[in-house]
């Protein structure tokens, strides 16, 4: 029996990874040994995919392999496409994502094939297929065709291209593709840990990214960037309201989304980029709305609760500016966390042990059992 239980397996070490790491008294996160201030805003997602998944920065000729392969691998198979005009009626993007994502595995050449090498085939083809469902899903909902992927843009710069059907301005890639790079892994997060226990079980990829993508949903995770554009755009007036706002929420006993982290006692490193970005957008579009509303924000909760803001705060303002639609702010995630999962995925299967924790049963003990009659 464990000696004691740990509410929300907090401090618990569930897994030995080389992935990522976390030091969350500094404020510190690192990919494979970099330090997330050195890489943001120098490396591309295709880079941070390679890193991940397998293990190193590429040199060109490796970059050159792997977008090829992205490239290759993007069409999505005839199960989903006829999924697609189904589900995208259903209730929130995430739900129809995670049902597309499931059905990726029945057209994957490699279904059939639970070995490491196909791993890494599917790995690379999930990163590959992500934005295009979403695209594809986002067409779908407004009735019209997505644009032709351009091959002088990555995929940051074709999903812009796709999500508002007009070429992208240099800066807002630039400014995507790190957004990419921050959210590409976070050690034993909420949706990378449910894909590791469904891949203990010697469980398939696709199951274990399906499996990611609910956990990644719910508000408390993923599902924060969206609720606190919902947040920002619910404020009415100028930036005076906000002060206001926050403290009624709090005094009303909700949480703030975008604020608080359980591992960071202090600012998420993110958080401090997506800050810089929101703010060059905000200058760029002419619009700082939301970013002062941010700030403010910001201010009013470190003066009344002491919480610095997560990575889903700043993320909110700069996906509005760049035209994303609200309600994929969380497949946004999905697109670069693809990344994260996958690599955690390989790693479980390459030296794998079942996860099954202990729980500490509260439950009344020695009950007697009558007959249906009696009860
Ligand atoms: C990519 C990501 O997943 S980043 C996280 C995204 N999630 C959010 O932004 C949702 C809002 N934040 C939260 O709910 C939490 O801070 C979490 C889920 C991120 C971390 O949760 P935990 O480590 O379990 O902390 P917990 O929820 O127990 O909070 C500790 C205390 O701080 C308070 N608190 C934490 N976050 C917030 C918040 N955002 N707003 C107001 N109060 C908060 C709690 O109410 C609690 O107070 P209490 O001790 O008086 O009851
Ligand atoms: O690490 C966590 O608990 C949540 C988070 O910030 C992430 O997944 O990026």
């Amino acid at each position: 029996m464990a000696d004691k239980s740990s509410r929300g397996l907090a401090d618990v070490v569930a897994a030995t990874t080389s992935i990522s790491d976390i030091d969350g008294e500094q404020g510190r996160l690192f990919y494979r040994g970099y330090d997330i201030h050195d890489i943001a805003q120098r490396i591309s997602f295709e880079e941070c995919v390679h890193l991940l998944q397998r293990g190193i920065l590429p040199n060109r000729q490796q970059l050159d392999s792997l977008t090829a392969d992205l490239a290759s691998d993007r069409r999505i198979g005839p199960t989903t496409e006829a999924l697609l005009p189904h589900v995208f009626r259903s209730g929130t993007p995430m739900e129809a994502l995670r049902t597309l994502v499931s059905s990726l595995s029945v057209d994957d050449p490699d279904a059939a094939d639970s070995s490491l090498e196909a791993d890494r085939r599917k790995a690379t083809r999930l990163v590959a297929q992500m934005p295009i469902l979403v695209a594809r899903y986002e067409a779908a909902r407004n009735g019209r065709e997505v644009a032709d992927l351009d091959p002088e843009l990555g995929i940051a710069g074709n999903f812009l291209l796709q999500i508002t059907g007009e070429r992208p301005q240099h800066r807002a890639v630039e400014i995507f593709d790190a957004c990419l790079v921050l959210h590409a892994d976070h050690t034993m997060n909420a949706s990378t840990f449910t894909a590791r226990v469904i891949a203990a079980t010697l469980s398939d990829i696709h199951s274990a990214i399906t499996g990611a993508m609910g956990a990644l949903r719910g508000p408390l995770h993923g599902g924060a960037n969206e609720a606190v554009m919902k947040t920002l755009s619910s404020i009415d007036g100028d930036v005076d309201q906000v002060d206001g706002f926050v403290r009624g929420e709090l005094e009303a006993g909700r949480k703030l989304m975008g604020f608080g982290h359980r591992v960071y006692k202090t600012e998420d490193p993110r958080a401090t980029h997506l800050r810089k970005m929101s703010e060059e957008l905000a200058e760029l579009t002419g619009n700082r709305r939301y970013f002062d509303f941010s700030r403010r924000m910001e201010d009013v909760v470190m003066e009344e609760k002491g919480l610095y803001p997560n990575v889903d705060f700043y993320a909110a303002s700069v996906y509005h500016a760049l035209g994303i639609p609200t309600d994929l702010f969380t497949p946004v995630f999905a697109i670069s966390r693809m990344s994260g999962w996958t690599a955690h995925v390989i790693e479980q299967h390459e030296d794998n042990r079942l996860i099954r924790p202990a729980s500490e049963y509260t439950g009344p003990r020695d009950q007697r059992w009558v007959e249906i009659s009696q009860r």
